[in-house]
């Protein structure tokens, strides 16, 4: 084998998508080493000398975040964005309290209900501003034997001119993060307009709470992608396309309404499946979301199950939902048993799934507060929580579409066609007992 004169990390390894699956412990090691980073590596002084970051997220355990950077880098100053809700903001305080180079911002949180869902890093270093965007809480466990997805940017160099890409991510981060009306990200904002980011090939697809209306209605949430996929996709001859299949693949269920009509289809549906034209056909919608069998058989056991928050609540209101499920499997990543913490959307070409139209990868689950639901005669969005996500069209990539037998693919994160629920196959649902069959770990789930 030729040996390499320049050492290719794993960040490089993976242009032009730069898109990577969390290292599983427990897998064949040959599974971690292609198109998957761990919290450590992304941190690593490998890809320069840090002078400060910033982490959004919703859970964190901040001992375990800073002994992931490198020894040399735990003292530099850190931002934590978080959710600005009661008890959290305790958890946060305290936790931070030991550490002066540590600062602290909460997001403020105005509409009931609404969560900091948001996963990105703004890693600072000495030849500039990376962006990482991702689905991992900032705890061992979500980054240990679960299946998470990361979006890493290249290191944007400074510059005097605006240098915006051509997605017009600078300008759609520079919006979002301005929502947040926080003096804390002052100094950000002010690093991202003076770093260059033309080399960002991915639209920034984000949500944050509010009632958006006018020229703030297609900014955030699902009309954001709707714009978007509308704006980019600009297939010849779409029309082909009207009723190739859609999959959503998520960690959590909200309240979708008594029948499919009532969001998911009618609004929802409605926007993932723009084209450049739009058209009255009704694409098929496959939806991925784990089997009690799958969290029993996964590495962790029922208690990946604590990260599916999916509630009976809201199972039992909507048991048409299951007809759309499809079993989480990722046998070609060796990770059908790590349990989905990822949430991503994409189009295929047809049935056969062997090209890919477009792909989202987000924070993001298939509920009305992460991506907002029509209200006012459908003259405003209204969301409940700040998310963030990054959608590839392959017009950025000069392709027509992503084709899966292509060299490189897309690194698509479970098997292609899914697979629907069997009669046996049953939803995760967090606030139930399972007590007939162990674990792989021997347990049984009672969350009485
Ligand atoms: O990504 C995800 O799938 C996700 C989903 C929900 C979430 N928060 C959360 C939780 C909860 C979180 C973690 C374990 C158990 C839980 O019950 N319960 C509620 C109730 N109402 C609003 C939000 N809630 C956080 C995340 C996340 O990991 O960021």
């Amino acid at each position: 084998v030729s040996k390499r004169l320049t050492p290719v990390n794993k960040i490089d390894q993976s242009e032009p998508y730069r898109f990577l699956l969390s290292t599983v412990h427990g897998i064949q090691d040959n599974y971690n080493q292609q198109n998957a980073i761990s919290l450590k590596e992304i941190l690593s002084v490998e890809h320069g000398q840090l002078i400060r970051s910033a982490q959004f997220n919703y859970m964190f355990d901040i001992e375990f975040l800073l002994e992931q950077y490198p020894l040399e880098f735990r003292l530099k100053p850190l931002l934590i964005v978080h959710g600005d809700s009661r008890h959290d903001n305790q958890s946060i305080k305290n936790q931070c309290s030991p550490y002066p180079q540590i600062e602290i911002c909460p997001a403020r949180l105005d509409i009931p209900f609404g969560t900091h869902h948001t996963k990105m890093m703004f890693l600072l270093y000495e030849t500039g501003l990376r962006i990482v965007i991702h689905t991992a809480n900032l705890i061992l466990q979500d980054w240990r034997q679960k299946t998470q997805g990361i979006w890493i940017s290249p290191i944007c160099p400074k510059t005097n001119d605006d240098r915006e890409s051509k997605t017009n991510f600078k300008k759609d981060l520079l919006e979002y993060i301005e929502r947040y009306r926080a003096r804390q990200l002052q100094f950000w904002q002010k690093t991202i307009n003076e770093h260059d980011f033309s080399s960002i090939n991915v639209h920034l697809i984000s949500s944050t709470p509010g009632r958006h209306t006018g020229p703030d209605l297609n900014k955030f949430g699902h009309l954001k992608l709707r714009q978007t996929l509308k704006n980019y996709l600009n297939l010849d001859k779409d029309e082909q396309y009207n009723s190739s299949p859609i999959i959503g693949q998520f960690s959590s269920i909200g309240s979708l309404g008594p029948n499919a009509n009532s969001w998911l289809t009618k609004e929802f549906l409605t926007s993932l499946k723009q084209l450049s034209s739009s058209s009255l056909e009704s694409p098929e919608l496959k939806l991925i979301y784990p089997t009690v069998e799958n969290v029993r058989t996964s590495l962790e056991g029922y208690m990946a199950g604590g990260s599916l928050p999916y509630n009976m609540q809201n199972a039992m209101r909507q048991t048409w939902l299951v007809n759309y499920l499809h079993r989480w499997k990722a046998d070609h990543r060796h990770r059908s048993q790590a349990s989905p913490h990822i949430k991503t959307y994409l189009r295929a070409t047809n049935d056969q799934f062997k090209d890919i139209l477009w792909f989202l990868v987000t924070s993001a689950n298939l509920s009305k507060a992460a991506w907002g639901v029509l209200e006012k005669n459908n003259t405003q969005l209204m969301i409940r929580s700040y998310e963030i996500g990054v959608l590839y069209t392959p017009k950025q990539f000069s392709k027509a579409t992503f084709s899966l037998p292509d060299s490189p693919s897309f690194p698509i994160p479970y098997d292609l066609p899914p697979v629907k629920y069997q009669t046996s196959d049953k939803p995760w649902i967090v606030d139930v007992a399972y007590k007939d069959k162990p674990d792989s770990h021997g347990n049984m789930w009672d969350p009485s």
